[in-house]
């Protein structure tokens, strides 16, 4: 299933935040959104899962989702948003329990999610048993739980340190690439942007609109911290974006 926007606009009020956003999420590509602060990406994200109706425009879903998915639209957040009182089993199983599922299928779908996020000895471990990069991975593994369409990512390396982050993008990249998700995937780092996306938008400040789309045609194995190509286009993203952030900061401090 693909995402199409058209023509997508959103305003708070008498704030505009969003304007004339039109775009393509096929199936299987991540497509990264990076922007200044403010500029309208979170809202974005919630226009595209059907949390919030935009004001003009509209989110078309195209096509069928995958086979055997409860769930075409799945979030994964900043902050993991995981119960603490429940296991990372439990926390899988969350979102399944709205479904009328047989248990076996349950069985079957949260140890296959856990095996490929790497969680399966840490099945019985409750969230303050595990570290930030684990929480996220159960995060993650929930999401997957329902064999979503789309994975819609709202900065979901943002809250660990640079190390963790870098370990999270390394599975992340190996998850795509034995089962290649679709994802929408927001964030401030460029880095990352350049390391995961097929496709990045880069959005103006308020009212975010799309300045540019960059392609990018690396396979994702490939986009180490040392390759020149890599670099190069993380400096382009840049340059593009230097001005817009310098003005939104402003803009904030105002
Ligand atoms: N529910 C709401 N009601 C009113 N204003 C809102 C609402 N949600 C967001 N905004 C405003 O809309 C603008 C865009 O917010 P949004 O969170 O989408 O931006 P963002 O690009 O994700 O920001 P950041 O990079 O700082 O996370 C901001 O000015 C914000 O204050």
């Amino acid at each position: 299933m693909d995402l199409r926007v058209e023509g997508l606009s959103h305003r708070y009020d008498d704030l505009e935040v969003l304007r004339d956003i039109n775009l393509e999420i096929n199936a299987g590509e991540i497509v990264c959104v990076i922007g200044p602060s403010g500029c309208g990406k979170s809202t974005l994200l919630r226009l595209l899962g059907g949390l919030e109706q935009p004001s003009e425009g509209q989110v078309l879903q195209v096509g069928e989702p995958p086979e055997g998915s409860l769930n075409p639209l799945t979030y994964v957040f900043q902050d993991f948003a995981l119960l603490p009182w429940r296991s990372v089993e439990g926390n899988v199983s969350l979102v399944l329990e709205g479904h009328k599922i047989p248990a076996a299928e349950k069985e079957a779908r949260i140890a296959d999610v856990l095996e490929r996020t790497r969680l399966s000895d840490f099945r019985n471990a409750v969230p303050k048993q595990l570290s930030g990069g684990m929480k996220q991975r159960v995060a993650i593994a929930r999401a997957l739980s329902v064999n979503p369409a789309v994975l819609l990512m709202d900065e979901p390396l943002s809250a660990l340190d640079s190390q963790t982050r870098e370990l999270l993008m390394d599975d992340l990249i190996d998850l795509w690439e034995r089962e290649r998700f679709t994802s929408c995937y927001i964030t401030h780092n460029l880095a990352e942007a350049v390391r995961l996306g097929h496709k990045v938008v880069v959005l103006s400040r308020r009212p975010g609109l799309i300045r540019e789309v960059v392609e990018i045609d690396m396979p994702l194995k490939e986009r180490t911290l040392s390759n020149p190509v890599v670099a190069g286009i993380q400096q382009q993203l840049w340059d593009m974006m230097r001005k817009e952030a310098q003005a939104a900061d402003v803009e904030l401090a105002g």
